[in-house]
């Protein structure tokens, strides 16, 4: 009897183990080869280390994690764009395959998906300049592009981008190609504290997250803004703490250099230095708007929400490094992200916990332009992800 049993369970529990296989198969298969529709960038398989060869991934990590080991190494500001542009070998490719071609945070819109509230954003940038198809653009910090095509693609204007990193100019243009936006898009290699363009060369200037590499703001400032042309506009989407950052408190303390180190920032800023330096260099200061007040969804829900996504691509460049498949390294770099992610997301959720804002402030600038600062004070904020809106001084010395 049971032997017969035994027999008769036989083929359904071989039945069974080919559906499990076939099942982990797929999952397998999903994890590693496809590219979901939000992001369409990289494979998992793809995964590089920029322009790095696959034998410098590892040893470019330990230089790059050693330069927050030594406080004093990051704060010799020549050593900083480079240690930018080692970053960004190590993680364009895991950004492109995890997040998109748009590196940047955007507030979250009830209804829309992450693609589509990273375009809002981005176009709001083209509205803000009041960008016209006749216009040259300058991205001070593009990475692969994406905001450079949505805004190119929404006003018609020319883009040129400029970024630290070769890797990320290849990728742009190719990007750009398949988007049909190539004679719409251009990119140039190179430093935005020195920048190969003439004096007064552009129509409208802007940058999204990233002048916050900056090893010292008024460079970039001062830079943007000796070639953008008298009286035009520069918005720039910046990463800053708010009034309630306590360099005192050992929690805040960790939390901003958790965020540093995985970032490859050499110290954020303040909000009100951000003002300072921007009116030091010559700007008007239009509009300033914290983007992660409410009503605003927050900033960090798109990283919170993928924590389970985030665990399965750790297994996943686990498993493909022991294959021989990702270069060694990349899952320590990957170990890095999946940290900061949980600093940003803590930052972001301690000020959630807590909203005060202050009602907005009004008040007269030199020349023509009014300056409204708009409830710029949220409660705990660590970091706060802001827009300024500023314009070239008409008057020059
Ligand atoms: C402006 C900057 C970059 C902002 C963001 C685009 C990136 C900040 C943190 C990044 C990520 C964290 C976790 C990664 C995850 C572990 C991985 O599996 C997939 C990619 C991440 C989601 C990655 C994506 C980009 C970020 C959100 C800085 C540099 C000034
Ligand atoms: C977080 S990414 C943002 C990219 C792009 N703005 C976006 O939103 O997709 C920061 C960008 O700033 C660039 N960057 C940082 N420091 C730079 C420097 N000194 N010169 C030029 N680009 C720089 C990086 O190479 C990277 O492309």
């Amino acid at each position: 009897m049971e032997v017969l049993e035994a027999t008769a369970g036989t083929p359904w529990m071989a039945w069974g183990a080919v559906g499990l296989a076939g099942v982990v198969a797929i999952i397998v298969y999903y994890a590693v080869f496809s590219v979901p529709a939000e992001q369409q960038g990289k494979r998992a398989v793809e995964l590089g280390g920029g322009s790095l060869g696959r034998e410098q991934v590892a040893d470019n990590y330990k230089e790059y994690a050693n330069f927050f080991e030594k406080p004093k190494e990051i704060e010799k500001t020549d050593n900083v764009p480079k240690l930018v542009d080692t970053f960004y070998n190590l993680v364009t490719d895991i950004y492109e395959w995890g997040w998109g071609q748009s590196f940047h945070f955007s507030p979250d819109v009830s209804g829309k998906s992450h693609r589509e509230a990273t375009r809002l954003h981005e176009v709001k940038v083209a509205e803000l300049l009041k960008l016209k198809p006749d216009m040259k653009v300058l991205d001070a910090g593009c990475g692969v592009g994406g905001p450079m095509r949505a805004i190119a693609a929404h006003s018609g204007s020319h883009v040129v981008g400029i970024t630290i990193n070769d890797y990320q100019v290849a990728r742009a243009r190719s990007h750009n190609k398949k988007a049909g936006l190539d004679q719409q898009c251009e990119v140039v290699c190179g430093d935005f504290l020195h920048m190969p363009f003439p004096d007064n060369s552009f129509d409208a200037a802007y940058s999204i997250e990233a002048t916050c590499h900056a090893p010292t703001l008024s460079e970039v400032y001062a830079e943007i803004y000796r070639v953008l042309k008298p009286g035009q506009l520069y918005v720039t989407y910046e990463w800053v703490t708010t009034p309630k950052y306590r360099a005192d408190c050992k929690e805040h303390v960790e939390i901003i250099h958790g965020i540093e180190i995985g970032n490859a920032l050499p110290g954020l800023r303040s909000h009100t230095q951000i003002e300072d330096v921007a009116k030091e260099v010559g700007f008007e200061v239009l509009q300033n708007l914290d983007l992660a007040l409410p009503p605003a969804s927050p900033w960090w829900k798109r990283l919170k929400m993928g924590r389970i996504a985030w665990y399965r691509n750790h297994l996943v460049i686990a498993f493909l490094t022991f294959l021989g498949i990702a270069p060694q390294g990349v899952v320590d770099v990957h170990e890095m992200l999946f940290k900061t992610a949980a600093f940003l997301t803590q930052g972001g959720e301690t000020a959630h916990l807590t909203p005060v804002s202050r009602p907005a402030g009004v008040s007269a600038m030199a020349g023509e332009a009014v300056a409204s600062r708009l409830a710029v004070d949220r409660a705990l904020a660590l970091p706060e992800n802001s827009c300024w809106r500023l314009r070239r001084a008409i008057f020059e010395s």
